[in-house]
């Protein structure tokens, strides 16, 4: 697996914002959606093209458009803040959904929705998720995708945890991830440290 910490100082303004408890929750939405922009550009940067022949208003030229758009698929609930931005980049693109909520004694993922095509054999797919703490949420949602065909699940996080980054890798599902950082660990409520809390609370309130 190829994992990117995406360095650049937007990113890092962005992530602090989220990382600031004082931040109110519209702060943190908006927070989250511009560092989702630039983490997905990266995540794309090496998208097959197909070339086009196009005409602009001076002359015949060779042009591209996306060979394969990607399925985007937020992880329900706190994905849902990176999905407007990623769609937003790749209009071309469809979009599947996983809901999926973490029982807070066992840590384990329970899921709750899913909506994806039948086969997604062929298709590249990119997952958003903004926490990746112990894994296995986003390690649940590739086992889905794999379950459907995907071959290449690209994984884009704000925030991951060394236990997490492990955990995924060890899946063998995931081809990259992509965050704006690696922290410390995990605490024994499994959260990540020093991290931002509870990023589905944080946008929408708890639940
Ligand atoms: O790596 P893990 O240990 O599995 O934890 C990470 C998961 O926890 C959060 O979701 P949560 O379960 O809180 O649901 P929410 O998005 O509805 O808040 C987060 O958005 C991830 O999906
Ligand atoms: O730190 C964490 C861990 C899991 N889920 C979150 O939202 N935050
Ligand atoms: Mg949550």
């Amino acid at each position: 697996m190829q994992t990117v910490v995406v360095e650049h100082p937007i990113v890092r303004s962005r992530l602090s914002v989220m990382r600031d408890e004082t931040s109110s929750n519209a702060e943190f939405r908006a927070a989250l959606r511009e560092l989702s922009t630039l983490l997905v550009y990266e995540a794309t940067r090496d998208l097959p093209l197909t070339e086009l022949d196009i005409t602009t208003p001076v002359g015949p030229t060779k042009g591209h458009t996306l060979a394969n758009p990607p399925l985007i698929v937020p992880v329900l609930r706190a994905g849902l803040g990176m999905a407007e931005a990623a769609f937003n980049l790749l209009p071309e693109s469809q979009m599947g959904f996983v809901g999926l909520a973490r029982n807070e004694q066992t840590h384990d993922p329970e899921a709750y929705m899913a909506s994806l095509p039948d086969s997604l054999a062929g298709r590249p797919v990119i997952v958003l998720d903004p926490m990746l703490a112990t894994g296995g949420s986003l390690a649940h949602c590739c086992e889905l995708l794999s379950t459907r065909g995907a071959t290449t699940i690209v994984v884009v996080c704000a925030l991951a945890a060394p236990e997490g980054v492990h955990r995924i890798e060890a899946s063998g599902l995931v081809s990259s991830l992509f965050t704006a950082s690696i922290d410390e660990g995990l605490n024994s409520n499994a959260y990540i440290v020093p991290g931002l809390g509870d990023a589905g609370d944080r946008q929408f309130g708890p639940r």
